[in-house]
């Protein structure tokens, strides 16, 4: 008996060892010889600590990168959850064009990409490799040029439903005033890119603008926000690496989800095989069937016949990248317009010379009267209107909807460097150009870092400026970036497909918002927090949920 309790304190004392030397190995050594070891970074003071909240959170991360930048240089080593995650944070022009250009070597997470796809299925949010290249060739088409402009009667039309529907409101309040009348925008305008997304996506009409009772609208709605809740991060980090937990022990978060995918199942799955039907019918009676909503474009696109077979998508596909396209095109446009009537109420004398710029194009007659073809050739004037594009510009750079991006190192790499390399030791090498990048280690991409930077943009970097994008700083002009020299839209293979899309919604609806209401700021202080995108909230409001309440009145010429 005394000989198997020694031999059993001693297998326990084995394993404590063992345990430990794991736990130095993983926490202590292998950190070490971490080669992100090599550069500078800021120190933390708890050896357990990490800098996620210093640069993801958008109230502090601009003065954190650009004390980051001045101090240890442009290529940062910081801390992610634990001793074991040192990561990359670059503010390096070159280097971050060299990660978004080979997105075959820096992926993103498989930890984001599984959450994405437990909610909407892995469409090209989600899908990696030639999956993601399979999908993204299928859905390019349907947002070319021409078809993009095929949307704009529909997003003209949802933005006057707008209007009237916000005109209504403030009648109401006063029938003989004009008086001024508090309305939460953000609200508002998710409800409309909401319905445009709809009628775009599967030429189907929420009606949200009306009410928010439609089935498939209240399925997507309560479904986003789940992904956006931050009220259980233990349980969705264990559900990430545990799924089956949720399977055991489902919350309510769980069954809330599981609800809203079957109704998405059942009623878009419907959508597609109508289009399907209609697109065959097309086919066979010689008169090609003319949807021309991002469903029909795709379907059209995977049969057409210079596709081999192989690279054809299938129905759930489908789905789960028009699911996609709800989730990437709703809350990034309805924000970027949300931020856009903001800054104007903030900036009178911009709203006034955007007004005069947007009224010199306003047609005699109402806009709901206008053919098509009347339409189109407004937009097409509009577009190119200079005060509002470099209002556009200038929003989308000073308030990025996607504060950051992340990605993972699939193979070791060597990151080229535009700007020299800091030592841990906080010493300059000139020569040094490049920064060795272990397999696994993330790399932060800030979006928002590389807009806000005072050394690309000037000493006005954080201040509305619209003007700035009539004369260029020269380094702002390098800057990589799919749209005009941000990272707003990413850039490289994994670059925004929407970018386009999103334009005409937003340039469409601040003409025709601004032409008929003034909006001005209330005595709340709208602050910015990253809930997955960076989203208005009232200064100590936080828990009432995002929102960013206005004074609008009809706008009146007298
Ligand atoms: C102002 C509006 C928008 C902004 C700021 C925006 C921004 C972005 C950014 C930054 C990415 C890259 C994400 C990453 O690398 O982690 C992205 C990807 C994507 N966006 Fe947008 N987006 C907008 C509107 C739209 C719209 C309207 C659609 C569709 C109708 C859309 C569909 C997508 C899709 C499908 C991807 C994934 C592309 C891929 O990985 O191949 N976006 N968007």
């Amino acid at each position: 008996m005394e000989l198997f309790l020694l031999s059993f304190k001693t297998l326990l004392l084995a394993t404590a060892l063992l345990l430990v030397a794991y736990a130095v190995l993983h926490l202590v050594i292998l950190p070490r010889r971490n080669p992100l070891w090599n550069i500078a970074g800021p120190p933390l003071r708890k050896w357990f600590g990490n800098h996620l909240h210093a640069v993801l959170d958008p109230a502090i991360s601009p003065r954190v990168h650009e004390l980051y930048v001045k101090k240890y240089g442009r290529s940062i080593r910081i801390r992610g959850i634990g001793p074991w995650d040192e990561r990359l944070l670059t503010l390096d022009p070159l280097s971050v064009a060299h990660v978004l250009k080979h997105s075959t070597i820096y992926e993103k997470p498989w930890q984001s990409r599984k959450l994405i796809t437990s909610l909407i299925g892995c469409g090209m949010l989600a899908a990696e490799g030639q999956i993601h290249k399979r999908q993204r060739r299928v859905a390019t088409p349907a947002f070319s040029i021409q078809n993009m402009r095929a949307l704009v009667p529909l997003v003209f039309q949802k933005g006057t439903e707008l209007k009237d529907r916000w005109s209504d409101m403030i009648q109401q309040t006063d029938r003989n005033k004009n008086s001024d009348l508090r309305i939460d925008i953000c609200h508002w305008i998710s409800r409309a890119t909401f319905d445009v997304i709809g009628l775009a996506g599967f030429d189907y009409n929420f009606d949200a603008i009306r009410d928010e009772t439609n089935e498939l609208f209240m399925a997507y709605k309560e479904m986003f926000e789940v992904a956006i809740s931050q009220g259980r991060p233990i349980r969705t980090i264990v559900g990430i690496y545990f799924p089956l937990f949720n399977t055991l022990f489902p919350d309510k978060a769980v069954h809330t989800v599981k609800r809203c995918q079957r109704v998405i199942h059942r009623v878009a799955g419907e959508l597609i095989q109508e289009k399907k039907r209609k697109i065959a019918e097309g086919e066979k009676s010689g008169s090609a069937y003319d949807g021309k909503d991002l469903l029909s474009m795709l379907l059209k696109s995977n049969i057409a016949t210079d596709l081999s077979p192989e690279d054809r998508i299938s129905d759930e596909d489908i789905l789960h990248n028009i699911n996609t396209f709800m989730f990437a095109g709703s809350d990034t446009s309805s924000l970027t317009l949300t931020w856009t009537l903001l800054l104007l109420a903030q900036h009178p004398d911009a709203q006034t010379r955007l007004r005069k710029e947007l009224l010199s194009v306003l047609p005699s007659n109402d806009l709901s009267t206008l053919t098509e073809e009347e339409v189109q050739s407004l937009y097409g004037i509009i577009s190119n209107l200079p005060y509002l594009h470099n209002i556009t510009r200038e929003s989308i750079r000073l308030i990025p909807p996607v504060h950051s991006s992340l990605r993972v190192a699939t193979q070791d790499d060597e990151i080229p460097t535009m700007y020299p390399v800091h030592g841990p030791d906080g010493k300059v090498d000139e020569s040094r150009r490049s920064v060795t990048v272990p397999k696994g280690s993330f790399v932060h991409v800030a979006v928002e870092g590389f807009s806000l930077d005072k050394e690309i943009w000037g000493d006005d970097a954080w201040k509305f400026n619209p003007d700035r994008w009539d004369s260029l700083p020269e380094a702002a002009q390098e800057l990589p970036g799919l749209f005009s020299n941000t990272l707003a839209f990413s850039a490289g293979p994994r670059s925004c497909i929407g970018m386009r899309f999103s334009m005409i919604e937003i340039k469409t609806f601040i003409y025709i918002l601004v032409t008929h209401f003034v909006f001005k700021t209330t005595e709340e202080k709208i602050i910015k927090a990253n809930v997955v995108l960076t989203r208005p909230y009232i200064s100590g409001k936080y828990k009432e949920g995002s929102q960013c309440p206005l004074l609008v009145s009809l706008y009146s010429d007298e």
